[in-house]
């Protein structure tokens, strides 16, 4: 399955797979979160959804809660690129600059997979030139750059529209989201200025960051923001 991120994806996360039928008529895609779940691999290979993964493996240091050595994450990663129905893999930046990372990346593609190149910060919205500092380098390592921040004022959520706009216009392929209420509005807002991925959990009570919206709220936002018909 492709996953190209040529136009806004919705991503619908999970921790489970088999969740799929639930976010079929509305997402894109599923988030797979590895890292909640308890046997993920095992789970990609019993997989029978008809929506493409995006398979994340988010670390400890990053928010998430896969404590795995990095070499073994990373190669859960890789294994998780091999199965058809990835479409799409997430690796840090900070993984992504190291060699371990880099490589992973190779092995990702080289399976077929998209690399998403996350960035997150859970206390601030940085300055702009950081903002478009760090999307340039994850949309240069990665082939998507993904940043979600936390946004404590309609300034810094302001702040962040602007950066996902110049970075689209550099050319960057990327996709932005503010965390927490500040930003709530920035998930259906950002795709107007070039964020190609929003994510929704599943389960609205299973939300896997703070001001998400649930999956038919956010698509119904970003379709009639982006002028197109809701699916
Ligand atoms: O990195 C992201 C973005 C996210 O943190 C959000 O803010 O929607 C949700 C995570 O599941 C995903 O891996």
């Amino acid at each position: 399955m492709d996953l190209t991120f040529d136009s806004f994806v919705l991503a619908a996360s999970t921790a489970d797979v088999a969740d799929e039928p639930a976010a079929r008529d509305v997402a894109d895609a599923v988030e797979f979160r590895m890292d909640l779940a308890a046997d993920p691999l095992d789970a990609l290979d019993e997989y029978e959804g008809s929506l493409p993964i995006l398979a994340t493996n988010r670390a400890s240091w990053e928010g998430g809660e896969a404590d795995a050595p990095e070499p073994d994450r990373l190669d859960d990663i890789v294994a998780a690129a091999e199965f058809d129905a990835v479409a799409a893999v997430d690796i840090e930046l900070a993984s992504l600059r190291d060699e371990l990372g880099s490589d992973a990346a190779t092995s990702a593609r080289a399976a077929g997979a998209t690399v998403v190149a996350s960035v997150h910060d859970f206390e601030r919205t940085p300055a702009r030139s950081e903002l478009t500092g760090l999307l340039h380098e994850a949309a240069t390592l990665g082939d998507v750059g993904k940043l979600a921040v936390t946004a404590q004022s309609n300034a810094d959520a302001l702040r962040l529209l602007d950066a996902t706009r110049t970075a689209t216009e550099w050319g960057d392929s990327v996709a932005t989201m503010a965390m927490g209420e500040a930003g709530r509005h920035t998930r259906a807002v950002a795709p107007v200025y070039g964020s190609k991925i929003g994510y929704a959990p599943v389960d609205p009570a299973n939300a896997t960051a703070p001001g998400q919206y649930d999956a038919q709220t956010l698509r119904s936002l970003v379709s009639s923001l982006s002028g197109k018909p809701d699916v």
